[in-house]
């Protein structure tokens, strides 16, 4: 199991990054915007692979076009560094 990672280095991480942290459920998150539901769901689709092959997999819900990710590692009870990755790929994806 992958270790939690510190406030600071967390910290220092998402400042690069256009995700915040969720203090209640110990995990950050972020929100997608599409222009429609069938961009939205082909997105999801896409991040859908990419989880799988990391084996790390995102809590996440749709809406029409906003697709919203919620990233933790529920083994170890917060975030450590195999969420800031998926999370840095799923970024990669709209780049
Ligand atoms: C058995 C399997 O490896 C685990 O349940 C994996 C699967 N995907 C996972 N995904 C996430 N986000 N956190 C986990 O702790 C996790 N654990």
């Amino acid at each position: 199991m992958a270790d939690l990672i510190a406030e600071a280095e967390r910290n220092a991480a998402l400042a690069e990054m256009p995700w915040d942290y969720d203090e209640e459920r110990k995990s950050i998150f972020r929100s997608f915007g599409f222009r429609d539901f069938s961009e939205a769901f082909a997105f999801m689709t896409r991040v859908a692979l990419l989880a799988e092959k990391a084996g790390h997999h995102p809590d996440w819900s749709n809406s029409y076009n906003v697709v919203a990710i919620s990233l933790s590692t529920h083994d170890a009870g917060g975030v450590t560094r195999n969420d800031i990755e998926l999370a840095r790929r799923i970024d990669a994806l709209i780049e």
